[in-house]
């Protein structure tokens, strides 16, 4: 029987740069990723993403602002645990972006996106979430650095696919 723990992943926009963090510590240690994680007890996935965006980088986005862009699921050959992470995107929000324990946050512009320090599947995924589709990744990893098979469906929005897939 497959497990499933769910994660949060928040990308900050502007017109010309997503904002990433190159990750300080434990999984994903020295990649560059959006801001987000495991989502506590009793926590909604909107009040984890912006509680994990807050603790990675000191920035801060109300609710409204918050758009859900997309949902990924990753499987790992011989682990029951499938990990399930809510992305999402926002243009607007407070504060400036600053290094804490867990993060270092730089600005990239769209052309410059570092893809060769993130994980293998952001290239296979990345293209929606900039372009503003909402979509649904699935990729199976042998190790961390292999993935088996894949697949990514655009969708017509995340309201109707959650609706879907209560
Ligand atoms: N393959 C891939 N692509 C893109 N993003 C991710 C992955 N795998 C991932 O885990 N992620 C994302 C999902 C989450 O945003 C983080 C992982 O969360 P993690 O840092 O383990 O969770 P925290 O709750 O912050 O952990 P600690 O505070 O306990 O260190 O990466």
């Amino acid at each position: 029987m497959l497990l499933k723990k769910l994660y949060t992943l928040v990308f900050l926009r502007t017109d010309t740069a997503i904002l990433l963090g190159l990750k300080k510590r434990g999984f994903g240690c020295n990649k560059w990723n959006g801001f987000g994680g495991k989502i506590e007890p009793k926590e909604t996935v909107i009040e984890a993403a912006l509680r994990e965006l807050y603790e990675e980088c000191c920035v801060t986005v109300k609710p409204e602002n918050l758009q859900s862009i997309g949902q990924l699921e990753f499987t790992f050959e011989g682990d029951p645990m499938m990990m399930d992470v809510r992305v999402f995107s926002a243009t607007v929000f407070e504060g400036t972006p600053i290094e804490t324990e867990e993060m270092n946050p730089k600005w990239f512009p769209y052309d410059q996106i570092p893809f060769k320090d993130m994980w293998l599947d952001d290239a296979l995924w990345f293209p929606y979430m900039l372009k503003g589709q909402p979509f649904y990744g699935k990729f199976h990893y042998q190790g961390f650095d292999k993935i088996l098979h894949y697949s990514v469906e655009e969708l017509d929005s995340m309201e109707q696919f959650y609706l879907k897939h209560k």
